[in-house]
């Protein structure tokens, strides 16, 4: 790279625009959208689409709602050429889509283009040509007259020969080829030339596509030069003004959005961002987007991954895993504050709320996505996950130390093995950690007698970890008994300083959890969990399972690595 970048490359000077008025404006409906995926995405992949892709992707954009589509360009190519006959002979497009067909100023592609859409209802016939100052000179070899003189020329013929072929309902569309490299009065000149020849009205309007071919620039400078053109060019009432972004400096997303506030009435672009180079403007960001604005943007993506499939198996290249609200990690988090701010935010929300969550800009279930992914653990996860993951997949309410106290279980685990672990193997890990697993603990031969002062005598059978014992006891209810006796088998004190129970599941399949906080002689005080049908027997487990890690420690983590090795 040059130590000074200046002698090789020239910023793009900003517009004379003193009084702009797009900065405040806000959107506050959707454009009309143009789908330029069977052409400009077309033109760009490695392996254009056959006759049997392009059908497919043309499907799909009439099932999301696209109502102006871009078919191909015609004259390019035979394969483009039958896919559009195919289209019109087959009677395939519905009534309420104009198909849309480029053609570059050049008479003989004119001609054919207008012979592949012989016998269409409705069609736009988009010109193009090149406008910006190392086009004109180096591509095109003509002035700045020579360019307008192109174009009007072209747009003539265009006129023409639609004239010919009255039973079509025509409108055109001419782009300034890299508009945003081009002199605003020079573009403003040829747009001029072009409207004069086709006159629009307002009923009938004619499009001016200005695309930023090439992204060169920050958005504004697009922005404030959609706002001069819409205000410097003739007939604009007839004219429907249509941005054609590119995605160079990755920002084609803001160029829409801002050209949009400064007055485009019309996006064209891909799904997903396929296009030339880095992409056209990916349609579905910028619905979306407006989506999250409570702005509904006519277009249908409830079932985004479904689209996307179509998308990825027409184009024969990948979404990526991070592409805005469609890659396979948009929707999760594996930061543990992140995780702890969506735990509470779901815990908090009551159906009808208005979507405010953290992490999270839109709800995945508006795009046909589960909550499965929202959050996923690893080493730079927190308790926020690990807990959300039990409560979300096997319905466990971790109290909240409980959940420190079993996060560094996890976190060790993860250490040593160094990578994610799943809802399943958290199961894992905690069904090992407290004894939950089958025959891990049991208890049996439990029996309660009152035997007044309202005291209770408990007498039980129990193993624990292979571990037989028979314990006795007395006290203020069956769980201060229990605890009694076990104190007196185990030799050691056993205090219950914690309590926390609540149901799973309900009907005949109903459960209770019980979770409790016990310190055993001198040692740190440890949880257990109990997972039973009667409440007061998933207690007693719960501090069997405490009383067993409390005394078992390291036999316990071994287990816990085991379980997901
Ligand atoms: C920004 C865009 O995306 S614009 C769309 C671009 N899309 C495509 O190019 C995909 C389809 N294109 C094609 O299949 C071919 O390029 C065709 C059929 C259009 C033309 O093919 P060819 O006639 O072989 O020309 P080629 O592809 O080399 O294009 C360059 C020629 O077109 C000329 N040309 C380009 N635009 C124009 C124009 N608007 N008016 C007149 N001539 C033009 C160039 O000067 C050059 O002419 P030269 O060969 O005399 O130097
Ligand atoms: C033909 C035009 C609209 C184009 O694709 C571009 O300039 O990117």
């Amino acid at each position: 790279m040059l130590k000074n970048p200046a002698t090789k490359y020239r910023p793009v000077a900003p517009v004379r625009l003193t009084d702009r008025t797009w900065p405040d404006a806000q959107l506050t409906k959707p454009p009309v959208w143009c789908s330029s995926d069977l052409r400009d995405g077309n033109q760009a992949l490695i392996e254009p689409m056959d006759a049997e892709r392009k059908l497919r992707m043309f499907e799909t954009l009439i099932r999301v709602g696209f109502k102006e589509i871009e078919i191909g360009f015609p004259s390019a190519s035979q394969t483009d050429f039958d896919f559009v006959r195919k289209l019109i002979e087959d009677n395939l497009i519905p009534d309420d889509v104009q198909i849309q067909v480029l053609t570059p100023a050049r008479e003989h592609l004119i001609r054919r283009t207008f012979e592949a859409v012989a016998g269409a209802k409705k069609c736009i016939m988009h010109l193009y040509n090149a406008t910006a100052p190392i086009m004109r000179k180096v591509v095109l070899g003509v002035d700045v007259e020579g360019v307008i003189e192109l174009a009007s020329s072209h747009a003539r013929l265009i006129k023409e020969l639609a004239d010919k072929q009255a039973g079509t309902d025509w409108r055109f569309e001419y782009s300034p080829e890299m508009f945003s490299d081009t002199e605003l009065e020079v573009s403003r000149r040829v747009i001029d030339a072009v409207t004069e020849v086709w006159q629009p009205t307002p009923e009938r309007t004619c499009i001016i596509n200005l695309p930023t071919t090439v992204e060169h620039s920050t958005p504004n400078i697009y922005a404030d030069m959609i706002e001069w053109t819409c205000r410097n060019i003739a007939r604009r009432d007839s004219i429907v003004i249509s941005a054609h972004p590119h995605n160079d400096r990755g920002t084609g997303t803001a160029t829409a959005e801002l050209a949009m506030m400064a007055g485009a009435d019309r996006v064209e672009g891909c799904l997903f961002g396929n296009g030339e180079r880095t992409g056209n403007v990916d349609i579905v960001n910028i619905a979306l987007n407006l989506y999250t604005q409570g702005v509904d943007p006519g277009l249908d993506f409830s079932d985004i991954d479904e689209i996307r499939r179509v998308v990825e198996y027409c184009n024969q290249l990948p979404v990526h895993p991070r592409h805005p609200y469609v890659g396979d990690l948009v929707f999760t988090s594996f930061s543990g504050s992140h995780q702890d701010a969506i735990k509470k935010a779901f815990a908090a929300r009551r159906e009808g709320d208005v979507w405010e969550m953290p992490y999270l800009p839109i709800d995945p279930k508006d795009l046909g996505r589960s909550y499965e992914a929202i959050i996923r653990v690893n080493s730079q996860s927190g308790k926020g996950g690990i807990a959300y993951l039990l409560e979300s997949e096997y319905g466990l309410e971790l109290p909240r130390r409980l959940q420190i106290e079993f996060s560094q279980v996890v976190q060790a685990v993860m250490d040593a093995q160094g990578r994610e672990v799943t809802a399943s193997d958290i199961w894992k890990i905690f069904e090992s950690e407290y004894r939950l697993a089958e025959g891990s603990v049991t208890l049996s031969d439990l029996t309660q007698t009152d035997i007044g002062d309202g005291r209770v005598r408990v007498a039980a059978e129990a193993a624990v970890m292979g571990r037989r014992m028979a314990f006795d006891g007395a006290g203020n209810g069956p769980v201060d008994a229990f605890v009694d006796g076990l104190s007196r088998a185990a030799g050691v004190p056993v205090k219950v300083l914690n309590y926390h129970e609540h149901s799973m599941g309900g009907g005949a399949q109903a459960r209770a959890a019980a979770y409790v906080e016990v310190r055993v002689g001198d040692a740190a005080p440890v949880f257990g969990v109990g997972i039973d049908a009667n409440i007061v027997r998933a207690t007693l487990l719960a501090v069997l399972s405490a009383t067993s890690r409390g005394t078992n420690p390291v036999s316990a983590e071994q287990g816990a690595a085991q379980a997901v090795a």
